[in-house]
């Protein structure tokens, strides 16, 4: 048998890790309809592509659309017809959505907070009319341990995005399926299979503290290099992934 290239084993680790966290964490069941929120980022776009790909498989049988917000007053330039184009090549329809807000009405709300709220609205708007029952968000391993530790630092309590999150108020379930997948290996798959960076001109992008913790987790693991499984562990121990 051949040696499998570094390539080769990287494609195999991430998918092992998606198919993990489905199983895992209850992502997807039979008769599913997912809606991908797709910023055009390297994580959404590697969502798209495996959950795309994962339709295609008998069992379990899901439906897979996508979408697109587009914020008319942000200079975010998302390259629109590349994301169409994506979408078209692993077989999902792309939803693009144009919405605005006014960062003015509310002086009191930062504009990331109202930007982001509406971004939401028009997901969950979406995914009810196209009888969706499941959205599927982008955030990888890492970025729900920066989360863990910010809300540790800041918030006082344990928490963090979770792998599932079933809705109270309509029904919905949030899924994060590249929860198990390090930001690192998403990087270097978008490298090799050339995935197009968006540019992000966002004026109002500045979220220091975030990017204080990530440092302070590369800190961390350079102390534990097993750090990562440690935080992860503690989030399973205490149920902080599954929320119903
Ligand atoms: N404009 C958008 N349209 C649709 N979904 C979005 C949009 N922006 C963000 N999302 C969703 O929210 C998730 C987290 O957003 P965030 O801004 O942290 O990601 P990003 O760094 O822009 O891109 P990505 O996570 O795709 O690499 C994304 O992975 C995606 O699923």
């Amino acid at each position: 048998m051949p040696i499998p290239t570094d390539e080769q084993r990287l494609e195999r680790r991430l998918k092992s890790q998606f198919q993990k966290a489905m199983t895992q964490y209850h992502l997807i069941e039979d008769g599913d309809k997912i809606l991908v929120a797709l910023s055009g980022g390297k994580d959404s776009l590697f969502l798209l592509e495996m959950l795309g790909k994962r339709a295609k498989i008998q069992r379990p049988h899901f439906e897979v659309e996508a979408i697109h917000v587009r914020m008319e007053n942000i200079a975010y330039e998302s390259d629109t017809k590349y994301l169409e184009d994506f979408a078209q090549s692993v077989g999902v329809p792309l939803h693009v959505v144009t919405t605005a807000f006014d960062p003015t009405v509310n002086p009191r709300k930062p504009a990331c907070f109202l930007c982001s709220w509406n971004r939401r609205k028009q997901i969950f708007n979406l995914a009810q009319q196209i009888g969706c029952n499941k959205i599927a968000l982008g955030h990888h391993q890492d970025d729900i341990i920066h989360t863990a530790l910010m809300n540790l630092s800041f918030q006082g309590h344990f928490s963090t995005m979770p792998a599932l999150l079933r809705m109270k108020k309509m029904p919905l379930a949030l899924i994060r399926p590249l929860c198990l997948c390090q930001e690192t290996d998403i990087k270097t798959y978008a490298e090799q299979h050339n995935y197009q960076k968006q540019r992000k001109l966002c004026p109002y992008e500045k979220d220091t503290k975030r990017a204080e913790i990530a440092d302070l987790y590369k800190q961390m693991e350079s102390i534990n290099p097993e750090a990562r499984y440690s935080i992860w562990n503690a989030l399973e121990a205490e149920e902080k992934l599954i929320e119903y």
